[in-house]
């Protein structure tokens, strides 16, 4: 039994295309299952989360931090009395916009596509959703129902002002009441995201040894976490103080945001989905004082690790492939596949045809992308 401020299956406001109800499995399962199938979750594999894909097995990709995110929604979800199948399909969706090499892809198409409309990741998670997989004999895209498109638009909450690209041409047909919260389930996605990666890049960047568990000592939260460990387990071997402490970090933020979330459900008392959805401001998040730690975590992070010199030097490698890669293909259709080539000769303008490219590129995993830059650019 879900709370009464849970998502309903059976209220589910439907799906573009009626289709009957599977007699096994609900409208969100069936979404989330459509997501797992489709081709842009497949390639997440391939996709940068910091590292560029090739430089190592360990290291995290687009697709197991997808799949970190949908188990910490999971189970924030279920503590929280939400619909948890709704929270793991917007989840499993909510990175599949991602282009090849991550952020510094995201940040070299958004300049690219700029006179032609721009480009960002989330907005690209809703066009694949809806328009670019082309499965099935009915309809593009994946037919999700409503609940699952608006935890995917409101990925970082309510929308207001101008519309990013896709975002203007879904709502236009599904109006996804962009100005409202979205679903608890939605929100709590959207701060598993953040759960799973301020704990996973600490990882990463420790095995990458772009810095110490010295250096980690210093910061709010973890040095805590790291003193608790060695208090209980002096002595312990390397790698497991690094995984004790580490899970701890995991542990201080997910109770953080379900303690919250209990708090204001108390004192709100939401007797709908839809009072979850017009109330003032998010129901899952962090605390304040642990929203301020994780800034001082987040910044380091940024400059250790994202911005680390030797990342600096791939982003360059790889700005400089998608800039090279995106105007051949514009100039000269004839460098694509053959149906994207038939699509793009037939676009009515260059922004149309910009926008074909767009959706071919972005859509290539970094592997294929520096296949494509060796083969097109030497
Ligand atoms: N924000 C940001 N993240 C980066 C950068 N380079 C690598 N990353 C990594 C760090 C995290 O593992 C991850 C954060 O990206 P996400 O797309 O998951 O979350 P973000 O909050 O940036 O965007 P979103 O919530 O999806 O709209 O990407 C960068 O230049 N900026």
């Amino acid at each position: 039994m879900t709370a009464l401020y849970a998502c309903q299956p059976n209220d589910s406001r439907g799906r573009h295309w009626p289709e009957t109800m599977s007699t096994f499995r609900s409208p969100w399962q069936r979404d989330r299952d459509r997501i797992i199938h489709s081709s842009a979750f497949r390639r997440l594999k391939h996709k940068t989360q910091v590292f560029v894909e090739h430089e190592g097995d360990y290291y995290r990709t687009r697709l197991t931090h997808t799949i970190e995110v949908a188990q910490v929604a999971r189970t924030i979800a279920g503590t929280l009395g939400l619909n948890t199948d709704l929270a793991e399909t917007v989840a499993l969706a909510h990175d599949l916009g991602h282009p090849p090499f991550g952020h510094t892809g995201e940040d070299a198409l958004a300049v690219l596509m700029a006179p032609y409309g721009g480009f960002d990741h989330n907005a690209q998670a809703l066009r694949i959703v809806t328009k670019l997989e082309r499965h099935y004999a009915d309809f593009d895209g994946l037919n999700l129902t409503w609940e699952s498109l608006e935890g995917i638009a409101k990925h970082n909450g309510p929308i207001t002002g101008p519309l990013p690209y896709a975002l203007a041409d879904v709502n236009a047909e599904w109006d996804l009441e962009l100005h409202t919260n979205a679903s608890a389930e939605a929100q709590v996605a959207a701060v598993a995201d953040d759960v799973a990666y301020n704990h996973h890049d600490l990882h990463d960047g420790l095995r990458a040894g772009l810095f110490s568990e010295e250096d980690l000592a210093q910061l709010p939260v973890i040095g805590e976490a790291f003193a608790q460990v060695d208090a209980l387990h002096p002595g312990l071997e390397p790698m497991r103080r690094r995984h004790e402490a580490l899970r701890r970090v995991f542990g201080v933020m997910v109770e953080d945001v379900i303690a919250v979330a209990q708090n204001r459900l108390t004192s709100l008392q939401p007797q709908s989905a839809q009072d979850i959805r017009d109330m003032d401001g998010p129901i899952i998040r962090f605390s304040k004082p642990l929203y301020q730690n994780l800034k001082a975590i987040k910044s380091f992070l940024f400059t250790r690790m994202y911005r680390a010199p030797t990342v600096v030097v791939e982003r360059k490698r790889v700005t400089e492939m998608l800039n090279g890669l995106f105007p051949l293909y514009l100039n000269d259709a004839g460098k694509l596949p053959d149906h994207w080539r038939a699509a793009a000769e037939a676009a009515g303008s260059e922004t149309a045809r910009a926008r074909i490219v767009l959706d071919y590129v972005a859509g290539m995993t970094d592997r294929f992308a520096i296949q494509e830059a060796e083969r097109l650019l030497g």
